[in-house]
């Protein structure tokens, strides 16, 4: 196995969840914050864990001991901006960026896209009809840093903007179907219907509200 030694986890936390009806990190799913999944399936990798937030630290801090709560320096939604605070926290050669979203990332997602992203700018997913998951991906920490800023200084907020300047592998589903077969690492949390399914795939139904019969 790649050492992880070398790589922090960032979880990206920080969004207005517009789609979803508000913040989606400390949503509730079946007791616990949606956001406890993904640290949970990912922390056997790096001691290095920080959670990048807009506000309340406090609450992560007591959720999340082991992590490093880093606050957004600027109000503006964007996941650029959650990276520009962040990564001024990075000590590590590599980073790996993950949404607080994706619940089912599968760690060994992460041990090969760090494989791939050696001696390179970074290791990024690619669909089939080449979209790209930018932010569920490994970028060696330098190169980012510098990339976000060029961009930051011209205004250009889109994640997009960051890695076209950067020497980026781009993995196949078909590559990464090797370690996680149904791709579930990239179920993404939007909506009720995705919180459905993802409760499905979390194990039994949830328990319907009590019918206790009166006397
Ligand atoms: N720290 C930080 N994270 C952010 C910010 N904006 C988005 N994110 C995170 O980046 C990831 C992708 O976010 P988006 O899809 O742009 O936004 P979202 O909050 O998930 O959902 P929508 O508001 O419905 O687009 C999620 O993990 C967000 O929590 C931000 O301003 N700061």
């Amino acid at each position: 196995m790649a050492s992880m030694q070398e790589v922090t986890l960032l979880i990206l936390a920080g969004g207005r969840g517009e789609r979803f009806g508000g913040s989606k990190a400390l949503y509730e799913v079946r007791g616990r914050p949606l956001l406890s999944y993904l640290v949970e399936r990912v922390s056997s990798l790096s001691k290095r864990l920080i959670i990048s937030v807009k506000s309340d630290p406090e609450i992560y801090s007591k959720l999340f001991p082991d992590a490093e709560i880093v606050v957004d320096e600027h109000e503006i939604y964007a996941p650029i901006v959650g990276l520009m605070s962040s990564l001024a926290e990075v000590k590590t050669d590599y980073v790996a960026v993950l949404p607080c979203d994706s619940p089912l990332v599968d760690p060994e997602l992460i041990i090969l896209l760090l494989r791939r992203a050696r001696g390179r700018g970074g290791a990024v997913p690619i669909w089939e009809d080449g979209r790209i998951e930018p932010l569920l991906a490994v970028y060696k920490t330098d190169d980012l840093r510098k990339s976000i800023l060029d961009c930051w200084n011209k205004s250009d907020l889109r994640v997009r903007c960051a890695i076209e300047s950067m020497d980026i592998v781009y993995v196949s589903m078909d590559e990464i179907r090797g370690v996680d077969p149904e791709l579930r690492s990239f179920l993404n949390i939007n909506t009720q219907k995705e919180l459905e399914l993802l409760n499905e795939l979390l194990g039994d139904p949830l328990p319907r509200a009590s019918t206790q019969e009166l006397p």
